[in-house]
């Protein structure tokens, strides 16, 4: 079953179209964001994993449905009755598979660039999942270049034979103008030079390749700008465009045009995002370069992503991981003074589905965290711009100053320019979760309300502005309400945020600001001791606690360890007796009543051998005696005395014979007796070597018992040296931990 989902801000509406616009002569303009959306066409690889089912229908030039896919997780949560399977989404405008960069360019950033000619600040995102093309759209490809080198060419070709080539007049701080002295300038020079020289080799052998390089970019595409600023081909002014390019990865912000930022042993410094003063965030120490040409801009471009992914592979990253920001300065410049300033910056976001990633631990948990705070804060931010804008009675927190891309960007959001975003998509099925988010997000951005002031009532004084980007100084009144959430704890406390003070123009300023720092200072002296002073009680508290525990862990741990030798012992004295008690049992019943020792089982054995043997002698013997006998006994006539001895003889010998065969047959008794008793000695024989083999079985499961026993006492022992280490380092912890005064350490020790 599939049900259908019309997001409240998908709705196709006249008032949520593309040209919602609410402009009164000489007042503030009102406009909604502008929020595109590119769909990127399938790469071959993708239509071979057959990533395409259909999820992205492109219904007309601003809407869209998102059909949840076999096995997403959108599609598995509508079956069991969670949310819906089919979303609608409504855009400004919807970029198909076939649009090219040159139709992307006209109906997307071409209004933008115009504003940013005529002085405006403009800011373009670039927002999607990894893979989804946004990079494309940015800096597109040699042959379809994006929308940067077609801003930058239109610039260019706007100001063509309007370049101020001197460099003496260089953006400074947010919206202020530096005049550099001759020295300066030639310093301006020589670096310029020396990241071109670095550059150029690679660039050569790049445009060699055939790699992207937009310097051979059209400019067919641009032509409508020169007549759209037609009127300020007549006046005599100057232009001047510097360019600087970094990037922030977790939550660090990176100058991509630093030379010493490709060296391989060096870490890269981060920058710091510091306030000019006026409510302007600004990157302090950022480089900013001239350029007078499209081939210039170009060698820049590629010298930043050459530092970008170099990096980014020192750092074992992708470079998808960090978001990536072109800013531009446009200074018109009148004879010797700057009559404005106007900036256009493109923000190639992180991947968003970082975010979602649960499966991450260490940096790239951080890394994962961070691109999450920055794009949660922007969200965070865009929705609660949302909500203010549409209740009127609400005046909430904007969060912008809780990520530095925010921050960067506040006064843009705040009314001090106009943001868009591109959001990019693919259609294929296997990111389809991602892809939905990146919708959703999209809706509640389309939503906010842009507040232009007209820009010829825009007073050119400093201004400061809270959090929400309203001003804190009204007719030179300072609202102090506002002054004090400007200011809070949190902020004073944050060295990282510090503004640059001395830079403020109006006396009472700096002296409230003066003010407000000795304020700072005994405050955080009070707070050091404070601190200390905590920290000192909840340390021995904490050393208190941990002894104790730690004294009652190892006494728990001795007794465990008695008793559990003791009772391995007792076991094993057990078994013992056991063993002995069968083995002696069993020797007792088999051998106590047959037992023959061998050796005279052995005498016993040869004797009845050697009578044998005397036997069959015997019985030789007495056949040819008997033979004899009866041949010459024969009674004959005539016979004489010595006759009748002879016979008397032979009867002699027959009785001695008779004699010996009796013993004999006694001796053949007591053989037999013999072979029954060798027979009884084999049995039991047997019997005592089945039994050996028991009490060897017997005996080896001892040994195993031994074994286990040793194992266990071999544990215990390591475990008490564990424990000791353990103590050694907590001591050693605890004497420490009272000299660093981090005030972020604080929360641990409360939950403690
Ligand atoms: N509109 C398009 N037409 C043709 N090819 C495109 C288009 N958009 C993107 N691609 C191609 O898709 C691939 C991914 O694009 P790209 O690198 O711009 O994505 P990405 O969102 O910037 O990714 P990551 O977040 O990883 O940097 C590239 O090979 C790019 O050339």
């Amino acid at each position: 079953m599939q049900s259908v989902d019309m997001d409240i801000t998908g709705e196709v509406s006249p008032s949520s179209s593309s040209s919602q616009l609410i402009e009164a002569p000489g007042v503030a303009e009102q406009q909604t964001m502008r929020v595109y959306l590119r769909v990127r066409p399938f790469s071959k690889e993708e239509l071979s994993e057959k990533e395409d089912q259909g999820c992205v229908l492109i219904e007309n030039s601003q809407t869209v449905t998102l059909n949840a896919p076999k096995g997403s997780a959108t599609l598995k949560s509508s079956e069991k009755g969670i949310g819906l399977s089919i979303h609608k989404f409504s855009f400004s405008q919807i970029f198909g598979p076939d649009t090219t960069q040159s139709k992307l360019f006209e109906d997307t950033v071409k209004g933008q660039l115009s504003n940013f000619l005529d002085g405006e600040t403009a800011v373009i995102f670039s927002y999607g999942v990894t893979n989804a093309g946004k990079t494309y759209t940015i800096q597109g490809s040699q042959k379809e270049p994006g929308i940067l080198p077609r801003v930058l060419d239109a610039t260019f070709h706007y100001i063509s034979s309007r370049q101020y080539k001197g460099m003496d007049m260089k953006p400074h701080l947010r919206n202020d103008v530096q005049h550099l002295n001759p020295d300066q300038v030639k310093q301006e020079r020589s670096a310029k030079a020396a990241v071109f020289a670095s550059v150029r080799d690679e660039c050569d052998s790049l445009r060699a390749s055939g790699c992207s390089d937009f310097d051979s970019c059209s400019s067919s595409a641009l032509s409508s700008c020169d007549q759209h600023n037609a009127s300020d081909q007549s006046d005599c002014s100057q232009f001047a465009l510097w360019v600087a390019f970094f990037e922030i990865y977790n939550e660090c912000v990176y100058d991509l045009l630093q030379t010493s930022l490709y060296s391989k042993s060096k870490k890269r410094a981060s920058l710091r995002v510091c306030d000019d003063g006026a409510g302007n965030a600004y990157i302090k120490d950022l480089r900013w370069i001239n350029i007078q040409t499209l081939s210039e801009a170009s060698r820049l471009l590629q010298f930043g992503n050459r530092n970008r992914s170099a990096a980014a592979t020192k750092m074992n990253q992708s470079s998808s991981r960090s978001h990536s920001i072109f800013t531009m300065k446009l200074l018109k410049i009148d004879g010797s003074s700057v009559k404005r300033i106007s900036e256009f910056s493109l923000c190639d976001l992180a991947g968003s589905e970082r975010c979602n990633k649960t499966n991450t631990l260490g940096e790239r948990l951080k890394e994962a965290g961070n691109i999450n705070t920055s794009l949660l804060i922007l969200g965070k931010c865009i929705t609660a711009l949302r909500n203010s804008q549409t209740d009127r009675m609400k005046n909430g927190y904007i969060p912008f100053r809780e990520s530095k891309l925010t921050k960067l960007f506040q006064s843009v959001f705040c009314g001090k320019g106009r943001a868009a975003m591109i959001v990019n998509i693919n259609q294929c099925a296997s990111t389809y979760d991602e892809t939905l988010h990146v919708m959703k997000f999209s809706a509640v951005a389309k939503q906010v309300l842009q507040v232009i002031p007209d820009k010829h009532l825009e007073s050119l004084a400093l201004c400061l502005v809270s959090h929400d980007g309203k001003p804190l100084v009204k007719n030179g009144v300072i609202a102090s309400q506002a002054l004090e959430s400007y200011l809070s704890e949190e902020e004073l406390l944050n060295e990282e945020d510090e503004a640059d003070m001395t830079l403020l123009p109006q006396n009472e300023l700096v002296g409230m600001i003066e003010g407000l720092r000795i304020k700072l200072l005994v405050e955080r002296r009070r707070n050091l001791v404070q601190e200390m002073e905590i920290r000192k009680e909840m340390g021995d508290a904490m050393l208190q606690q941990l002894m104790e525990s730690e004294e009652l862990r190892s006494q728990q741990i001795e007794e465990l360890k008695e008793s559990y030798q003791e009772k391995l012992e007792n076991t094993f004295e057990m078994y013992k007796d056991a063993i002995k008690e069968h083995a002696y049992q069993s020797a007792m019943n088999n051998l106590e009543d047959d037992y023959v020792p061998l050796d005279e089982f052995l005498r016993e054995q040869e004797k009845v051998e050697a009578l044998k043997h005397k036997v069959s002698e015997l019985e030789n013997l007495m056949s040819t005696s008997v033979d004899h006998l009866l041949c010459t006994t024969q009674p004959q006539k005539g016979m004489d005395s010595a006759g009748w001895l002879t016979v008397r003889t032979a009867d002699d010998r027959c009785n001695q014979l008779f004699r010996e065969k009796n013993a004999t047959e006694r001796m053949c008794e007591d053989k037999q007796k013999l072979m029954e008793l060798s027979d009884t000695l084999q049995k039991v024989r047997e019997s005592f070597l089945e039994k050996s083999a028991d009490v060897e079985a017997l005996q080896r499961k001892v040994d195993d018992q031994e074994k286990s026993l040793e194992e266990a006492l071999r544990q215990n022992f390591e475990k008490d040296q564990e424990i000791s280490s353990l103590k050694a380092r907590l001591t050693e912890l605890l004497q420490k931990s009272p000299m660093q005064p981090k005030t972020k350490r604080w929360p641990m020790l409360r939950r403690r």
